[in-house]
């Protein structure tokens, strides 16, 4: 059977950054830069104080204390036409004024005895102290953030201190979401005998929506194959196809049949993993359909370990897989060798150490509520059972990070 790392090699070499668009400035926000961002001037344009305190000229600051006359005040937007600073002299300037000509070094107000008419110094001055210099951080011409860079705060400061106001960022892909099944009711009723609600869809939406993409619901494909190809055909117009549910050996499971007759070209079914064994993915044209299992925990895992990477591939992402860390389990874990398990847990900090207890009971057959895992921990297919007190490998899950 296909490995784990089989199946997400497979699903990456298939997906590609899909078109630019170009936003407002604060819609960039966690999207991904499409162009090299290049700075139209040099940043700071001028030479400019660091301080508030005093332009001088290193050279007369040679003996301290040093007395120097102030000759002039230059406020921070004020601008130097006609400022000199002539030797001897002082010039009383604010920070990120421009620095006046014939300064080389600016010296703090603390290090002054803070006159106005004069100034002493009482500490020595070196050339070129508390300037910023024209170009410092950027050149004009300068690349300042490179094409798929994904785009912060920071980002978004510098883009706009260059006078921009719009940015060129990868578009996000919308996300056809389909469930599978007779038994399935929508959220928001009761459930009769044999009846579930379909819940996948909301989680998958939620997940989608923390992956930057756009869900788009299509709602519930029945038990029949006219259904399937009605709701699948929809589905594969989106940029992306997530389906759950319908996906394994059972005899009203049409999902991957029904998307070959649409003319999608199946790369892989069935994985060597617990939860999420009976997963599928298939290209229709460039267009990537995921065929997850119906089992909630394994919709959201195969979702976490599979499509959230090609999502984030989709809107330019280079580094798409989130790192692994080391935690100590605090509960045994039952295990064989031969199938990579992946187990929902929760995790504590305690003396530098991340610990991580399970949330749920073994695999997904039994099922289980994993709302309070901010993590998952991966168990390699090689590896046998997990005593407490085991080191594991875990990375984090969904975008709760900020709770741990
Ligand atoms: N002979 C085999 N049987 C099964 C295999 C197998 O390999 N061979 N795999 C098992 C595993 S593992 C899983 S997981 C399930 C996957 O089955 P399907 O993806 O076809 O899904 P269903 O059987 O229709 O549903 C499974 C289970 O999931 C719940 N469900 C389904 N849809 C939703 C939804 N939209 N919202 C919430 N919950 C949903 C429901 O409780 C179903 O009972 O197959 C095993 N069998
Ligand atoms: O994918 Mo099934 O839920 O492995 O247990």
């Amino acid at each position: 059977m296909l490995s784990f790392e089989e199946a997400r090699r497979t699903i990456l070499a298939h997906v590609r950054p899909l078109g630019t668009e170009r936003v407002p400035l604060l819609d960039a926000l966690g999207r991904v830069l499409a162009e090299d961002a290049v700075a139209p001037w040099d940043m700071p344009l001028w030479d400019n104080a660091a301080m508030d305190g005093y332009a001088v000229r290193a050279e007369d600051c040679g003996t301290i204390p040093r007395s120097l006359r102030v000759s002039g005040f230059l406020p921070a937007g004020g601008g130097t036409a006609g400022e000199r600073l002539e030797p001897g002299c002082a010039i009383r300037i604010m920070t990120g004024a421009p620095l006046p000509d014939g300064c080389d070094a600016v010296m703090p107000l603390e290090e002054t005895d803070n006159g106005k008419r004069y100034v002493t110094l009482l500490r020595p001055v070196k050339k070129g102290q508390h300037i910023r210099f024209r170009g410092g951080v950027v050149r004009e011409g300068g690349v300042f953030a490179a094409a798929g860079t994904p785009v912060g705060a920071p980002l978004i400061g510098m883009l706009a201190s260059f006078g921009m106001t719009m940015a060129p960022v990868w578009r996000r892909p919308v996300v056809a979401l389909l469930s599978s099944g007779d038994e399935l009711i929508e959220p928001g009723r009761t459930p009769g005998p044999g009846q579930i609600v379909n819940s996948n869809a909301l989680a998958l939406a939620a997940a989608v929506r923390e992956a930057g993409g756009i869900p788009r619901m299509i709602g519930i494909a029945r038990d029949n194959r006219v259904s399937h190809h009605t709701l699948l055909a929809e589905g594969l117009g989106a940029d992306m196809l997530v389906t759950s549910a319908g996906v394994s050996a059972g005899d009203r499971d049409f999902v991957r049949d029904v998307l070959e007759e649409l003319g999608a070209r199946q790369l892989f079914w069935k994985v060597a993993m617990r939860p999420g064994g009976p997963s599928a993915f298939a290209l229709h044209g460039s267009t990537p359909a995921f065929c997850l299992p119906g089992n909630p925990l394994a919709t959201l895992i195969t979702f976490e370990e599979f499509v959230r990477p090609a999502l984030l591939r989709m809107q330019g992402l280079r580094s798409v897989l989130r790192p692994l860390f080391r935690a100590v389990l605090r509960d045994e874990f039952r295990k064989k060798p031969g199938i990579l398990q992946i187990v929902p847990v929760h995790l504590e900090r305690d003396e530098g150490r991340w610990y991580a207890s399970l949330t749920t009971r073994q695999g997904t057959v039994i099922g289980g509520d994993a709302s309070g895992a901010e993590a998952l921990a991966v168990l390699p297919a090689e590896s046998g059972s997990c005593d407490a007190g085991d080191q594991v490998e875990v990375h984090l899950w969904g975008n709760r990070s900020d709770l741990i």
